[in-house]
């Protein structure tokens, strides 16, 4: 799929140029633009990624600090300037535009949906949103602004591939310690995800196209995106157990969002040497998906991969019902009511100081 992508935010932009650099060093071309925007100057300047900084004239360069309605705020006034931006990056070879923010903070939270909505409102082609859920252990701030945000965006962008912090996230780090390394996880996934149908002409029927992943994310919503590799045989016979048991754990262990299985679409796409590949393993695995997501439309295709491995990517459509949505959720509506009542607790202490009882015991 050739994808013009946006990122928005520092996590944004950082996952913006990671996917960069995994297309770049893999030679699939995949990705034909990208752009990283932000409130925040610092934020940018390491970005080896052409930039653009917004709302110059209300913070000056130093961020929103996690306002999220004031990072839709700024975009929706330097919107025009990002459009500009775009302009002879987006050029009619590219099928989809890909929006990139982390949920939590102020400038992607806010902007990715206001932006997603402008850059609909203007092109063509699909666009879609990568959105990075807060961990578990973020704070109440970063759960209300993803909640938030994301009805927006989900509303906004024509897809949303959600991917939760904690997913891809190595035990023994903290958070914060692991993102270069989340980073590159999802860079490879959706790396390999955009570059199916890339580069693969004329190597064989069962090959995926760009149409199959466009037609799996066209029930809109929330999608997510599961990955496992394991060493392969040279014989594809061999590899019936590989196939069946890569697509498990894609699909179990290895998604972007936990216990998301439900769907209403999906794809499996299998990489790896096509002669590799066993035929029976991949009709197995894909009935395997269907029993699983309980959805009737799972497409499929092989993506040829020089590697000593086979991967099963699972792409799933629709996944908003799932536990994992709901518990997230939970989690927002309750940091929302959490802030919310420390808030009117404050004003009460406020109104408490403020009373002209304590006044006149001073
Ligand atoms: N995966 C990943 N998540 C990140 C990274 N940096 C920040 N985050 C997450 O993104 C959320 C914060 O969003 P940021 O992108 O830092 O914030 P911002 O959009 O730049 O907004 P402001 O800083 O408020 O202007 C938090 O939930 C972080 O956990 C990163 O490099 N990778």
């Amino acid at each position: 799929m050739k994808t013009v992508l946006i990122g928005v935010g520092q996590a944004g932009g950082k996952v913006t140029s990671s996917l960069v650099e995994f297309d770049h060093d893999m030679g699939f071309n995949a990705i034909r633009g990208a752009l990283a925007v932000n409130s925040a100057k610092a934020d940018l300047q390491p970005l080896s990624i052409d930039t653009v900084l917004v709302g110059q004239d209300r913070v000056k360069g130093h961020g929103v600090g996690g306002d999220n309605e004031l990072g839709a705020e700024v975009m929706q006034a330097d919107a025009g300037e990002v459009m500009a931006a775009l302009d002879g990056r987006i050029t009619a070879e590219a099928e989809a535009i890909v929006v990139v923010a982390g949920l939590g903070g102020g400038t992607g939270s806010g902007g990715a949906p206001v932006l997603a909505k402008e850059l609909n409102r203007v092109y063509e082609m699909p666009v879609y949103a990568i959105g990075i859920l807060p961990g578990r252990g973020e704070g109440a701030m970063y759960q209300v602004n993803a909640g938030r945000s994301l009805k927006t965006l989900v509303r906004e962008a024509d897809a949303t591939i959600l991917v939760d912090n904690d997913a891809w996230h190595s035990s023994g780090e903290s958070l914060e310690e692991g993102f270069d390394s989340i980073n590159d996880s999802i860079a490879r996934r959706i790396g390999l995800l955009f570059a199916s149908g890339e580069n693969v002409e004329g190597v064989g029927e069962s090959v995926v196209d760009t149409s199959e992943v466009i037609n799996t994310l066209r029930s809109g919503g929330v999608a997510a995106l599961g990955y496992a590799s394991a060493k392969a045989d040279d014989d594809p016979d061999t590899n019936i157990n590989v196939v069946t048991s890569v697509t498990r754990n894609a699909l179990l262990t290895g998604t972007s969002l936990p216990n998301a299985t439900k769907a209403d679409s999906a794809l499996l796409v299998v990489a790896g040497k096509p002669e590799r590949i066993s035929r029976k393993g991949v009709e197995r695995a894909r009935k395997w998906v269907e029993e699983e997501t309980g959805s009737m439309q799972v497409r499929g295709g092989d993506f040829p991969l020089d590697s000593e491995r086979l991967a099963a990517l699972v792409l799933l459509g629709g996944v908003e019902r799932s536990t994992r949505m709901e518990e997230f959720m939970r989690r927002a509506k309750e940091a929302r009511e959490e802030t919310k009542r420390q808030a009117s607790e404050r004003e009460d202490t406020d109104k408490l100081f403020q009373n002209d009882d304590l006044d006149s015991l001073i």
